[in-house]
């Protein structure tokens, strides 16, 4: 069969991440024919209400609200509405079709993802998510062939760019987290509901499909244990800072000796660690590798351009194969390593507890963290509560050395349970030291 001259592309979905697909597509339609050899044709785009007003970039003649029919009569579907539901139904008829597809999806592809590898491996075409992780930031290619004959062993980092924005500027401008979150969404960085960001299932999403990758087994979006940012105060990131710390949201993917391990919780990170340094939006993960060492991969994780960046460099890779013949490299899962119990994960705590101001209470508490085999790397009592004679009560700030989860977390239990303790204030994870 001869090359095609020209490709059909169909965009569904036409928000933050959709309309910057349209400008690239648009302004740079000579240079990708050029790197493509063949034209990309945007023959459509799917949206739920084609009267709404609409950047001037995305021409109105091409909206429709059949995303079945548009489906129908691409050879590649750009997915970028987001939702389970009807994305991931649309993505298996443009497959079943024998389109290929680009798609930003993380939700779908952690919940689903092996559903649409599998349909994509049948009707012997593409599947690509490069902008499902970490935005613009070039991760999933590396991952699935940079380091396909490597072991990985470890990936560690920031991945929503939202809830690293929120922490920043928490942090480095004392705003409150709503005003945060809203300007989090204002710059398009957050998802259509910002609880999948502030509660860690987007950060999740992203874990499973770097994990699977990574360590080539199925991780699901419910094998990655998850606490989000909404718990933290001003006062625990005034904390950080006192001891030397700034709080991030870690994604923390590793194989131990159980299975696989990943999780998504706010941590402690040393300011001279690289990950503190990360700001705002940006996104950074490190992965280890039993050959290669130590990687660090940095950028923009969120907003429209950046995104869409991710997404043109898919659509260039899968048009071409389109042209050339063939597919590119498929997900594996032959591993099937078992899931690792969140309570064996290996971490440090730094526990901020309200006491009793008197003889022999940091005494017991030293005594419980001992009798739990929990050591003590150190303890603060806080400054501005040693004056404070009049309430009777010290705050004391305890940071351990590393032990299980559940070791920790039993330890404070037992603590909470003290008499002379009056309050748990706050536990958080120590990582990156
Ligand atoms: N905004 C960002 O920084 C990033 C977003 N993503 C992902 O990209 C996708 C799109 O994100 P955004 O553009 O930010 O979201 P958005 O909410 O701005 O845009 C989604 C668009 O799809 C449309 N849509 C939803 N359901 C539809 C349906 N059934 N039929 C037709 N149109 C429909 C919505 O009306 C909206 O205009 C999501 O999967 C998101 O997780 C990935 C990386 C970064
Ligand atoms: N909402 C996400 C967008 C990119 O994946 C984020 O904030 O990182
Ligand atoms: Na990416």
């Amino acid at each position: 069969m001869p090359a095609p001259t020209a490709l059909r592309v169909a965009l569904l979905g036409c928000g933050v991440v959709g309309t910057q697909v349209v400008r690239l597509l648009t302004e740079q339609a000579d240079d990708l024919t050029s790197r493509v050899g063949a034209r990309l044709e945007l023959v459509g785009i799917a949206v739920r209400d084609t009267s709404i007003a609409r950047d001037p970039v995305v021409d109105p003649a091409l909206l429709t609200q059949d995303a079945d029919g548009l489906v129908a009569r691409a050879d590649i579907v750009i997915e970028v509405m987001g939702g389970i539901e009807p994305a991931r139904s649309l993505i298996l008829r443009a497959v079943a079709s024998g389109a290929s597809v680009v798609t930003a999806n993380k939700a779908l592809l952690a919940e689903d993802g092996p559903t649409l590898y599998h349909a994509a491996d049948e009707a012997g075409v593409d599947v690509y998510y490069e902008a499902a992780v970490a935005g613009a930031i070039p991760l999933v290619r590396p991952v699935r062939e940079s380091l396909a004959g490597d072991r990985v062993e470890r990936v560690l980092g920031i991945v929503n760019g939202t809830t690293n924005y929120v922490l920043d500027q928490m942090s480095a401008y004392g705003m409150g987290f709503d005003e945060a979150v809203a300007q989090a969404q204002e710059l398009g960085y957050a998802e259509a509901d910002p609880t999948a960001d502030v509660e860690g299932y987007d950060a999740a999403a992203k874990a499973a499909i770097l994990a699977s990758l990574a360590f080539h087994t199925r991780v699901t979006l419910d094998d990655v244990s998850r606490e989000g940012i909404t718990s933290i105060t001003a006062d625990d990131v005034a904390w950080a800072a006192k001891t030397g710390h700034v709080i991030k949201l870690l994604a923390i993917c590793e194989v131990t000796p159980d299975g696989v391990s990943a999780r998504v919780h706010p941590a402690l990170v040393p300011l001279a660690h690289p990950l503190a340094g990360v700001r705002g939006a940006f996104n950074a993960v490190f992965i280890e590798a039993e050959a290669a060492g130590e990687l660090m991969f940095y950028g923009r994780g969120a907003g429209g351009a950046p995104t869409a960046s991710a997404v043109l460099g898919d659509v260039v890779s899968v048009a071409r194969h389109r042209v050339l013949g063939g597919r590119g490299p498929v997900e594996s899962s032959y591993a099937q390593l078992p899931i690792a119990s969140p309570s064996s994960t290996i971490t440090r705590y730094q526990v901020r507890i309200a006491v009793d101001d008197r003889l022999g209470v940091l005494a017991q508490v030293a005594q419980l963290l001992a009798e739990n085999g929990v050591s003590i790397e150190a303890v603060r009592q806080a400054p501005e509560s040693s004056d404070d004679g009049s309430t009777g009560i010290a705050h004391l700030v305890i940071t351990t050395h590393s032990a299980a989860e559940s070791a920790l977390a039993a330890t404070v239990a037992a603590i909470a349970d003290l008499d002379a303790v009056q309050d748990v204030t706050s536990v958080l994870r120590v990582e990156g030291s």
